[in-house]
C-alpha cells in the first residue's frame, strides 16, 4: 500500500468532462483519499496554448510508484490522450507529484521514466495552490510544507489560479 498525490490537467476539448471522468474513475478503484476543487490556471512554460484546468488527487491503494504511474497512464489514454509537444496542449495529463510508503517514507527516484518527487512541481502554481487548499499540512520531500512553497511563489503566478467550479 502506498498514497500517492496526482497532478491532473486538461486544456483541450471537454477539460472539466475530462478531469471528473478521470476523478470518477479513480473513485470507481476505491482509491481516491481527496481531491481539490477544479482551478483554471495559465498555461506554464514556453509553449503557447490555452488555459488549463487543474485539480488534485490524493489516492491511497494497493500499488507501488510504477503502479500509479501506470494508472496515470491509462487515465492519460482514456481521455484520447495523443504524444505531441513537450508541454504542449492535451485533452489529459495525468503527473504523479509524490509517492509516500505506509511507513511514511517518501519515495526518492531519479529515473527518467518516474521521477520522484515530480522535479518540476516546487514551481508549479497549478499543483502547489489547489494541493495546499487541499491538505494544508502537506510536505514536498526535499522541498518543504507546500504552503511555505506556495508562499515563495511571485504572488502574480498564485492569483492567476483561480477556482473553476463555483463559476460553472
Ligand atoms: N513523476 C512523474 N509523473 C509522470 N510522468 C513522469 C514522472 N517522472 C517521469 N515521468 C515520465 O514523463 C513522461 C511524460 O512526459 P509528458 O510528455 O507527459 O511530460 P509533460 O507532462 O509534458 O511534462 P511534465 O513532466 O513537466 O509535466 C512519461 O513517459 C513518464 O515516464
Ligand atoms: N497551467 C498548466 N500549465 C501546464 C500544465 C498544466 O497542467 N497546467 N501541464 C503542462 C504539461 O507539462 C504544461 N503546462
Amino acid at each position: 500500500m502506498s498514497r500517492a498525490v496526482l497532478s491532473l490537467g486538461a486544456n483541450l476539448g471537454d477539460r472539466a468532462n475530462a478531469l471528473r471522468t478521470a476523478l470518477t474513475a479513480l473513485k470507481d478503484d476505491g482509491v481516491l483519499v481527496a481531491r481539490s476543487t477544479l482551478y483554471e490556471t495559465p498555461p506554464w512554460g514556453p509553449v503557447e496554448q490555452p488555459p488549463y484546468l487543474n485539480a488534485i488527487a490524493v489516492v491511497r491503494g494497493d500499488r507501488d510508484a510504477g503502479g500509479w504511474l501506470a494508472r496515470a497512464q491509462e487515465l492519460e489514454e482514456a481521455a484520447g490522450r495523443t504524444r505531441e509537444v513537450r508541454w504542449g496542449a492535451r485533452t489529459l495529463d495525468v503527473d504523479v507529484v509524490t509517492v509516500t510508503r505506509d511507513d511514511g517514507a517518501p519515495v526518492i527516484s531519479d529515473d527518467p521514466a518516474l521521477t520522484l518527487p515530480h522535479p518540476r512541481a516546487h514551481e508549479r502554481a497549478f499543483v502547489l495552490v489547489p494541493w495546499a487548499t487541499l491538505d494544508p499540512t502537506a510536505v514536498l520531500p526535499g522541498r518543504g510544507r507546500v504552503p511555505d512553497l506556495v508562499a515563495a511563489l511571485d504572488p502574480a503566478d498564485v492569483a492567476a489560479v483561480v477556482r473553476w467550479d463555483h463559476l460553472h
